[in-house]
């Protein structure tokens, strides 16, 4: 799907602007998808390609096997935008009734779903309170239960805990863990993202238009080689050796490593240990078994492990590097 827009430059020229490059993606039904990316990668583009509120320019895009626009699609979305505005003379029940009547609901179904969504928001005993006393935490958790009075399969929500303390995330998050085991599908755009690590099954990263990498977060994590490495640190040879002792010992340690083609090894020495570490030139090229074999050698070899740590790169340095790479080029 591509999507570009046309907008006058402060020249009076018409430019030509690519939002969208050719982006390709599936979500499944009961995951909660993450879309990340950093400011103008498309993300918001996206989303409202999918609402139906953008039309690209060439491709398409199908929610539930039906065309994004269409009135079957649209019946199984709901959306919380980034800033939405609840009238502020409403409670959290009037707004709800508001929402269930744009959404034709008849009055007993947005009773209904009116005491169930306040439940499952954490809203049922303050129903009755102007929205004006809401802490923005619950003003949010009142979004989430408006974008889903009309029962839909899929959650859009474009930056939900944007803004919240860590307090009114923490429950915010509650509820979209709470929509997940109820089997909705969530379509989370958001920037934070140690937020993202916590409750989504897959992400895409998007940056200038484009996907750069998309599927599980140990997926994505364990390919980026950047922030992936392991370091082991064995007691130093004994000082008391004489030179040509502590050198064939060093030699042997190097020795242990020399069989790693797939890695690379930086040595270094600290006060009372030799420092190895060793940085995978593919992903997965030091599993459990290799790691093991390593171990043996240096042991059998007489060295003591004082250390042994493994670094997995976080979502973030997997995102830095991807969206750092795309700048540099
Ligand atoms: N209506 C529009 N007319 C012209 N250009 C637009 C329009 N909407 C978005 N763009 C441009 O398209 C690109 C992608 O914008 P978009 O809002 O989709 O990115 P985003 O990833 O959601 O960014 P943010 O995180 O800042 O919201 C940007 O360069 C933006 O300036």
């Amino acid at each position: 799907m591509r999507k570009t827009y046309g907008k006058w430059s402060l020249t009076n020229r018409r430019q030509q602007v690519e939002a969208l490059c050719g982006v390709t993606l599936d979500a499944y039904a009961g995951e909660v998808f993450g879309l990340l990316g950093p400011n103008g990668a498309g993300k918001t583009t996206l989303i409202k390609t999918l609402l139906g509120v953008v039309k690209p320019t060439s491709g398409s895009a199908s929610l539930f096997g039906s065309p994004v626009g269409s009135s079957a699609s649209r019946k199984r979305v709901g959306y919380l935008p980034e800033s939405l505005r609840v009238d502020r003379h409403h409670t959290a029940r009037s707004a709800l009734n508001f929402y269930g009547r744009l959404s034709q609901m008849d009055t007993a179904s947005i009773h209904r779903r009116s005491d169930e969504l306040l439940e499952l928001v954490g809203l049922r005993g303050r129903d009755r309170e102007s929205v004006r006393r809401f802490s923005k935490g619950m003003y949010q958790r009142l979004g989430l239960a408006q974008a889903l009075m009309h029962d839909p399969d899929l959650l859009v929500l474009d930056e939900p805990t944007d803004g919240l303390d860590p307090v009114g995330r923490n429950e915010v998050r509650k509820v979209i863990e709470r929509l997940r085991d109820l089997g909705k599908t969530i379509f989370l755009n958001s920037h934070i993202l140690q937020e993202v690590e916590l409750v989504c099954t897959r992400v895409a990263i998007m940056a200038r238009g484009n996907i750069l990498a998309i599927g599980p977060i140990e997926t994505l994590r364990a390919s980026n080689l950047v922030g992936s490495y392991i370091t082991i640190s064995v007691a130093s040879p004994d000082r008391d050796l004489d030179a040509s002792a502590r050198d064939q010992a060093l030699s042997r340690l190097r020795e242990c490593f020399s069989g790693l083609d797939s890695a690379s090894v930086e040595f270094s020495r600290l006060p009372n240990a030799e420092q190895m570490k060793i940085m995978p030139k593919t992903a997965g090229a030091i599993d459990q078994h290799r790691l093991d074999d390593l171990v043996d050698q240096l042991r059998g070899n007489g060295f003591s492990i004082v250390h042994l740590e493994f670094n997995q790169p976080s979502l973030e340095d997997t995102f830095m590097s991807l969206v750092g790479e795309t700048d540099r080029s």
